[in-house]
């Protein structure tokens, strides 16, 4: 595995503590709401597991795929979702969980989407921030990290549908995806 890593960027200890902040925070700042945690598949399955284990109160949990960067490393600013909630959004307080936001391209769309939908509120939880590489503007309510602009895998994040078991977040070499 050593050979595609460039670096470690977030440890999983470093993973681990933020994780716990970041459910704390929202526990409190949900106390009196109807929370539904909303995964973008399937980046986000890892962080939305370990997140949801650090939310100490009743929450919803779905998930959305909408359409990915493929094998490239690049964005193509199409978004189509591909696999819709089984829930009803209509008077739930969402939290939208993703491993990373890049270019903003998929949040700004699923923000405005699910509140034309109904939903009483859409906020947006995301484990890691690349905000040099930001095209839209979308509000970032709870972040984990802000990276460089790295291409990165692990923790969720694959290259090639490859690494998203890695129990840390790394950078790839760039001959890897060059
Ligand atoms: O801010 P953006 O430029 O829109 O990029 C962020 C999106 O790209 C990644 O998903 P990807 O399409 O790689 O699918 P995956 O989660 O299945 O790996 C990530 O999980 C976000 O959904
Ligand atoms: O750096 C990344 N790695 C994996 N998937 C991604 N999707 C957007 N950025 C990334």
């Amino acid at each position: 595995m050593e050979d595609i890593i460039k670096e470690i960027l977030v440890s999983e200890e470093d993973i681990e503590k933020k994780v716990r902040e970041l459910g704390k925070q929202i526990t409190k700042d949900y106390k009196d709401k109807n929370l539904m945690l909303v995964g973008i598949l399937k980046g986000a399955v890892i962080f939305m597991a370990e997140l949801a284990k650090s939310i100490e109160m009743p929450v919803l949990m779905d998930f959305m795929a909408v359409s990915s960067y493929g094998k490239s490393s690049t964005s193509t600013g199409v978004v189509k979702i591909i696999k819709d909630l089984d829930f009803s959004v209509e008077d739930k307080d969402i939290l939208i969980v993703e491993d990373i936001i890049d270019t903003g391209l998929t949040l700004a769309y699923l923000t405005d989407n699910l509140k034309k939908r109904g939903a009483r509120s859409v906020k947006i939880c995301t484990l890691l921030d690349k905000p040099e590489r930001r095209k839209v503007e979308v509000p970032v309510d709870y972040r984990g990290f802000s990276i460089p602009d790295d291409f990165v895998v692990g923790y969720g994040l694959d290259y090639a549908e490859q690494y998203r078991n890695l129990p840390y977040v790394a950078a790839l070499k760039e001959e890897v995806y060059s």
